[in-house]
């Protein structure tokens, strides 16, 4: 019989027979003392025979290695892992720990290992990991890894009840070179793969936010709302409608602020602190509209996320929701949104049980509502539900006074994003403030910022500006008459009367006309003359 300092598996025994040329060893306990004799058919037989198996498996818990040729007993435990003080110590660490010993038996394990994976250590100290692996406890063994590539391993394990954990496999050296020990630290990541969850819904509501283009809610500074004698009044309304729960409707042209005065009402309210979400109505067709707004249950339809998806009304939960161009919402989902504004509840598409709703409803309409309800469109009981406080905001070209400080509030905006210094001209600032601003404050904006980027100067003179804000002179409305070239003559001066009002000289309206001064002074001349 010959003694071999290895500890077995039932995979390594086999192999290890053979290596020694032996067909029997002794089994030790950790203690030394023979605890019986295994041969090379006894193991052959437990792969076959349950109660064989039983004693193997028995056996297999004590090492065989440890015994010096000396026949002296090596505790497999010479460094004490389990032992005191070191066992206290390692119980006290808040992550699992995991000793096996140079050949893959378990040394020893921490009670945060115990209560982290559920696994007792009765059923894995003293047996080889493989086993453990081949028992189905763990799906797959770090420190048989760490043991033959003798470097530290990370793995994800799969215990028995499913909960994920991590675990990281270190290689301890012994003076020699040759591994003493594998030392693993284990965590449970369920609760990481909860907060990672959670962390994908926080990213699903900030995807929500960007589709909208819904910048954070900001402090409303004073100066960045312009008003004037004509939308004062409006303003004044909506803070004292603010505090209530009462239903607003916003009516105004694109552009007119709806959206900021929408905005201006959730911080004047007692949600200033919630969500304040938007939505615009025809942003998208009317299944895709439904599920962003109601939100869809898990597996509502396919390519739905499988765990389902929140609503606006969801993610306003505590806010304000505020939908812009109400007037396109398809009549199916106003029969949904009644029941939100009667009864704060819904159905999320493919749902079955009702959600609760708790948002502040603020609607807003470049459309006239009643049109659209006598002609069909909208339901007159949601039209009489939602508009309970109607504010309008006037188009800019009836707030003349508002348009001078919006350009030099904005130019000044766009001064410092920009970091340039540019001045209105007071020409071009008399010209601006008599444009008719068809697209309204959105419109002053974008020109404000394009001029502020695009100006070949500090001053932003008439030449910089496009052609629409320039007025038609009254020759163009005039139709044209005589032949043609008393026609030609007439566009031309149209033309002319344009590049002098444009460029304020004879000077520069020659040369943005490609003619010299002195041909453009002639032919003034001889409009003159044939007019007296
Ligand atoms: N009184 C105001 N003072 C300063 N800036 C304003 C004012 N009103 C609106 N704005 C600005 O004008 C731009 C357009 O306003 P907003 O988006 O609120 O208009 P809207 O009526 O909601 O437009 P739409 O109907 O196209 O959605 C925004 O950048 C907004 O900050």
């Amino acid at each position: 019989m010959q003694r071999i300092e290895e500890s077995l598996s039932l995979e390594t025994a086999l192999p290890l027979f053979d290596l020694h040329g032996t067909d029997a060893v002794e089994v030790f306990n950790t203690q030394g003392q023979v605890i019986g004799v295994l041969t090379r058919t006894d193991i052959e037989k437990a792969q076959h025979n349950a109660a064989l198996g039983q004693l193997v498996g028995e056996c297999m818990r004590y090492r065989v290695t440890g015994m010096l040729p000396s026949g002296e007993v090596k505790n497999v435990d010479a460094f004490g892992f389990d032992q005191e003080p070191m066992r206290s110590l390692l119980d006290a660490l808040h992550d699992g720990v995991y000793v096996t010993d140079a050949n893959g038996i378990t040394v020893t394990i921490n009670k945060a290992y115990e209560r982290i994976t559920g696994i007792s250590r009765d059923k894995v100290v003293g047996f080889h990991m493989a086993d453990l692996v081949k028992a189905g406890l763990i799906s797959k063994s770090a420190s048989l890894e760490v043991i033959r590539e003798r470097r530290p391993i990370t793995l994800v394990q799969t215990i028995h009840d499913s909960r994920k954990i991590v675990v990281t496999g270190t290689p301890m050296f012994s003076a020699d070179g040759s591994i003493a020990y594998v030392v693993t630290n284990v965590r449970d990541i369920t609760e990481l793969l909860l907060a990672k969850h959670a962390q994908e819904q926080l990213e699903q509501i900030q995807r929500i936010r960007e589709a909208y283009q819904v910048p954070e809610v900001k402090a409303l500074s004073a100066p960045g709302v312009i008003t004037s004698q004509q939308t004062e009044p409006c303003f004044a309304l909506a803070k004292r409608v603010a505090k209530s729960t009462a239903k607003i409707l916003i009516q105004g042209e694109t552009g007119t602020g709806k959206t900021l005065l929408a905005r201006y009402i959730h911080q004047q309210s007692e949600r200033a602190d919630g969500p304040f979400m938007e939505l615009n109505c025809t942003a998208f067709p009317e299944g895709l509209l439904e599920a962003e707004l109601f939100g869809y249950a898990a597996g509502a339809f396919t390519g739905a996320a499988p765990r389902g998806k929140q609503g606006l009304l969801d993610v306003a939960h505590g806010g304000t929701l505020f939908l812009d161009e109400i007037g396109d919402l398809p009549l199916a989902l106003q029969v949904k949104l009644l029941k939100v504004v009667e009864e704060n509840r819904y159905l999320p598409v493919g749902g079955t049980t009702f959600r609760h709703a708790n948002v502040r409803l603020i609607t807003a309409t470049h459309q006239d509502l009643n049109d659209r309800v006598k002609h069909g469109f909208f339901r007159e009981d949601l039209f009489y539900r939602i508009s309970v406080v109607p504010l309008w905001l006037p188009p800019l070209r009836q707030r003349r006074d508002e348009v001078i400080p919006l350009l030099n509030y904005y130019l000044d905006y766009f001064n410092q994003l920009h970091e340039v210094q540019r001045c209105w001209s007071p020409e071009a600032l008399e010209l601006l403030s008599n444009y008719s601003w068809p697209g309204n404050i959105r419109e002053l904006i974008n020109l404000t910022e394009r001029l502020a980027v695009t100006a070949l100067y500090e001053e932003i003179t008439t030449t910089a500006l496009p052609n629409e804000v320039f007025p038609s002179t009254p020759f163009s409305q005039e139709p044209a008459s005589g032949d043609l070239r008393q026609q030609v003559m007439q566009f031309e001066k149209q033309l002319i009367l344009q590049a002098l009002t444009r460029h304020g000289t004879t000077r520069a309206a020659a040369a943005a006309l490609g003619i010299d001064q002195s041909t453009l002074v002639k032919k003034q001349r001889r409009w003159h003359q044939t007019t007296h």
